[in-house]
């Protein structure tokens, strides 16, 4: 723009101030490009130039298309060669370029309108024809276009920001809708709970009602209820229509139980007729005895008192007494019945339990009846005897009178006929007797029948009162419920007309938004339709733009591609190397061990491995799981361990790793396995705190054994292999040192204290007198010894170890060879020594019998000391004696054998103190010298051993 200003000013200058034809050397310039190309391919060099190629305008062909009025649509397309980021800088500088033009046009207007000066006229009107004046209009309405373009592409934004806003707001309105929809949801899945709870307790109440134990039905505030959804509302007609199917069925049911009420009814009913029915024979039955007995005494009256008669008049007294009292006592019984029952109160509580009762009841009424019918009966046929005695008897004393009148004057006869009377009289009467009591007893049944009818009627009539009070309740119910149906369906409809009016609403609003949003849009599209040009031109510079890119990243793909291979070749060629040196390191470390045993077995040293024991669930249990031993993968000699502050690395034979598996230890001390059958002697010692894992090592569990066992195996498949050469004795013995005491685990008697002594065949080898001595055939032959040996051996839980070993155990393995060739002899021995863990009194919890094993423990591990610190320092006495251990491991330790100690550490803090001390141990027992070994192997010709 500083190019157009220059050049105005200068026109300028040449119109105003100098006269004559333009001869400036850029007028030619333009002059010429003007007479080339003509008004319609005027261009101008983009602002990017403007600093190096100063203010000048040049005429271009074939770079920049024309702007002319007619192509006004292409005006801002590959000819307008300015770059968006000089936008708003070119903004600026047209505000001020706009300005000095305006004035021109003005005074050019002014010019042709006559207006202006005749002086100045001529000139203008020269400086009007000129080329120059054209180029200058062309610049000016291409400035107009541009900044046309400028407003456009200002509005575009402006639209673009607004069409945000608007989408902005549009999303706003959604998620309040649907807030306001989730919120509606909300409030209606409560409403439901509401209601379930409602329908919930309305079945509860049902079924209270069914079962008579309901209380009054209370009141629910149905106002809580709000719009539902049409899912609730299904849910709630279900519901509904599960609570009237309900109704139904408790209504078929209270049908049922009128109808039973009824049948109970009919039956009581039915029952008092019988029982009034009974009643009244009996009262027939008692007027016809008492009628039966008027006449007896009219008779009697007639034919004279006998004592018989007298009897029987008595009895007939007593009858009557009684009957009266009968009498007496059923009206009392019926005034009794009268009486309302007071038990009503508990039995209306269970209606169920008295619809049982009332069927108990029935059941006993009916067993009532048919006992009270039975007896009846029983009753009417001793009544009809009765009657047939009393007939008879009437007869007799008719046909007596007969008689009597036809023999009035035959008094030896009527005497003679009296006496007959007289005679039989006493057996009638006393059937009359057992007759009256028999009718007594009955009576008395009878009454207590009764008594029981009217109880049994009693309680019906509280039942009915029960059934009756309910009934009224359950219509009180029932009216409750239909109210409560009645107000649920209002709400329901209530519910529904405003969601429906809600839903309209939100319908109408967003009716009304989108409509807002259409308008908006079309407004947005037919701007954007305007600015299509602009953004094709736009669009074609990103194209180029990107194709660039696309370039770039492929050249710069190719170039990361090309460096990662050779990052690669760089890294396999150092790891080439690197894995060269390792193999180097480790072979060289192999050799140097190899070299370092070899040199340790001339020296005859003990050889001391170290298993370290892993953290068990138990210890993370107990949370002290944090650990200060590390161990070196690619330096299985080494051992540290952080003490203090600072680590403390040990060098040993081997280190196993806590992961280490039980046939990786043996693998170790398998050679050992065939240095006894060659006829050396061997011992192996686990040593270390308590629960370390020492019985672990040389024990092992049934699915997992230890060395002992392993060993053994090796031992006879060894001897396998030599079988047809060699012939092979074994025997084996066990024995345990607890409490400084020698006992022998295969013994019968394990109790039994043993003693060590020198052999007295002058050999100068130790003997224990008494001790049993097992020869063993195969391997699962001494599966079994091991395991007898196991029982026997004492264990106790402590708080360190739940079956901690409180003694050392001693399995001693000899093995004699008989070369078959030349009968030369051979006698190894392998002693494995499963030792008692040293432990600090403190922790283990030891008391009582426990402290004093763990003090003998202690003590003679601290014996075992001083014998490794004896022979370390190769003193000439080695105290072996101090304590039953080490007199018997003497053999064992002593010169010539081959002596491995495994010590167990643990690799837990809480066990620092006792992990440091074992070590410390095993590295003193390290630098031992047992000097080479020895195997004692016998000629046939001498009976000495050679080593
Ligand atoms: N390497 C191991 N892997 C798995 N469990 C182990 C290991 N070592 C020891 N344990 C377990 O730790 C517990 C204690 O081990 P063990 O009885 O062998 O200890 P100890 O040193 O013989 O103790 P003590 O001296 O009191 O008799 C046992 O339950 C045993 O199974």
């Amino acid at each position: 723009m500083y190019a157009f200003y220059s050049l105005l000013v200068y026109i300028l200058y040449t119109l105003f101030k100098r006269k004559g034809p333009i001869e400036d050397e850029t007028g030619s310039q333009l002059e010429e490009g003007a007479s080339a190309q003509g008004p319609g391919s005027v261009s101008i060099e983009t602002m990017s130039r403007r600093g190096r190629d100063g203010p000048h305008l040049s005429v271009r062909e074939g770079v920049c298309t024309g702007l002319t009025d007619s192509d006004s649509s292409s005006s801002d397309s590959e000819g307008l060669c300015l770059s968006e980021e000089d936008d708003d800088g070119d903004e600026h500088l047209l505000g001020d370029a706009t300005s000095p033009l305006a004035e021109f046009l003005s005074f050019k207007q002014e010019a042709v309108g006559g207006r202006h000066k005749e002086a100045l006229h001529g000139k203008v009107q020269q400086a009007m024809d000129s080329p120059l004046l054209s180029v200058m209009s062309h610049l000016l309405t291409f400035l107009e276009r541009y900044s046309h373009m400028q407003r456009l592409q200002q509005r575009a934004q402006e639209y673009r920001s607004q069409l945000r806003v608007l989408a902005t707001q549009r999303r706003k309105r959604i998620k309040e809708l649907r807030a306001a929809y989730r919120q509606k949801l909300r409030d209606k899945m409560s409403v439901i709970g509401n209601l379930e709870g409602v329908i919930s307790e309305q079945q509860s109440l049902l079924e209270k009602i069914q079962t008579g134990g309901g209380s009054l039905y209370p009141l629910y505030p149905v106002a809580v209820l709000s719009p539902l959804s049409p899912h609730a509302q299904g849910g709630i007609h279900q519901l509904v229509e599960s609570i009237s199917s309900l109704q139904r069925e408790r209504n078929t049911l209270l049908d049922e139980l009128a109808s039973l009420r009824q049948e109970v009814e009919q039956r009581g009913s039915e029952k008092q007729k019988l029982a009034s029915d009974f009643q009244q024979q009996i009262q027939d039955l008692k007027q016809s005895i008492e009628e039966r007995e008027d006449e007896l005494i009219r008779l009697r009256t007639e034919t004279g008192v006998t004592d018989s008669e007298k009897r029987i008049l008595h009895l007939t007294a007593e009858n009557e007494s009684l009957k009266q009292s009968l009498s007496v006592t059923q009206r009392l019984l019926q005034q009794l019945s009268s009486i309302p029952s007071q038990s009503n109160t508990a039995l209306i509580k269970e209606n169920e339990s008295l619809r049982t009762r009332v069927l108990q009841l029935e059941t006993s009424l009916h067993l009532r009846a048919e006992q009270l019918s039975r007896l009846e009966r029983e009753n009417e046929q001793t009544e009809w005897r009765k009657r047939e005695e009393l007939r008879r008897l009437d007869d007799r004393i008719q046909g007596l009178q007969l008689e009597l009148e036809k023999e009035k004057g035959k008094e030896p006869e009527i005497q003679y006929i009296s006496k007959t009377v007289e005679v039989e009289s006493p057996g009638t009467l006393r059937s009359l007797v057992k007759a009256e009591e028999r009718n007594k007893q009955f009576a008395e049944q009878l009454s207590d029948q009764s008594k029981r009818c009217s109880h049994l009627e009693e309680q019906l009539r509280g039942s009915e009162e029960i059934a009756a009070g309910l009934r009224h309740k359950i219509v009180e119910y029932e009216s409750e419920i239909g109210k409560l149906r009645e107000d649920l369906l209002k709400e329901i409809t209530h519910l529904e007309a405003t969601k429906d009016e809600a839903v309209k609403e939100a319908a109408e609003c967003s009716e009304q938004h989108l409509d807002q949003l259409r308008e908006q849009f079309t407004g947005v599209q037919s701007h954007l339709v305007a600015l299509q040009p602009a953004l094709r031109s736009m669009k074609s510079n990103y194209n180029s733009l990107r194709s660039q890119v696309c370039n770039f990243s492929q050249f710069y793909e190719v170039a990361v591609t090309e460096a990662k291979r050779q990052i690669c070749s760089v890294v396999s060629e150092v790891s080439e190397a690197n894995r060269d040196l390792l193999e180097k390191y480790r072979k060289e470390v192999a050799l140097r061990r190899k070299y370092h045993e070899q040199l340790m077995e001339l020296k005859g040293n003990i050889r001391v491995l170290c298993r370290v024991k892993p953290v068990t669930a138990e210890d993370q249990q107990e949370g002290s799981h944090a650990t200060v031993v590390t161990t070196d993968l690619d330096n299985d000699s080494v051992v540290t361990m952080l003490h203090k502050g600072r680590d403390r690395t040990f060098e040993l034979d081997k280190v196993f790793q806590p992961q280490a598996t039980q046939e990786e230890v043996f693998q170790e001390i398998e050679s050992l396995v065939t240095s006894c059958i060659d006829g050396y002697n061997v011992c192996i010692f686990a040593y270390g705190q308590t629960g370390s894992g020492k019985t672990y090592t040389m024990e092992g569990s049934v699915e997992n054994p230890g060395i002992n066992q392993r060993a053994l195996k090796a031992l006879f498949s060894e001897i396998e292999d030599r079988k047809g050469i060699w012939s092979y004795l074994i025997t084996v013995s066990l024995v345990e040192i607890y409490n400084e005491v020698l006992r022998d685990l295969l013994s019968k008697d394990p109790s039994e204290k043993l003693e060590i002594k020198i052999n007295p065949d002058g050999s100068g080898q130790l003997h224990v007198p008494g001790l049993r001595v097992i020869e063993v055939k195969s391997f699962q032959h001494i599966k079994k010894i091991l395991a007898l040996g196991r029982r026997n051996r004492i264990t106790h839980g402590t708080k360190m170890n739940q079956h901690s070993s409180r003694s050392h155990a001693l399995l001693t393995i000899t093995v004699t060879g008989t070369d078959l060739t030349s009968e030369a002899r051979t006698t190894g021995k392998l002693n494995l020594v499963d030792l008692a863990g040293s432990e600090r009194v403190w922790k283990s919890g030891a008391e009582g019998d426990r402290l004093k094993e763990a003090q003998n423990i202690n003590r003679s591990l601290l014996a075992l000391g001083d014998v490794i610190q004896a022979l370390r320092a190769k003193q000439t006495h080695v105290p072996f004696r101090n304590s039953r251990l080490t007199y018997l491991l003497q053999d064992s330790l002593g010169k010539g054998n081959k002596t491995v100690m495994v010590v167990q550490i643990s690799s837990l803090e809480s066990n620092v103190g006792e992990t440091m001390c074992s070590l410390k141990f095993a590295q003193r027992v390290c630098k031992v010298e047992l000097g080479p070994a020895s195997r004692k192997i016998e000629s046939p010709s001498s009976s000495d051993f050679f080593s």
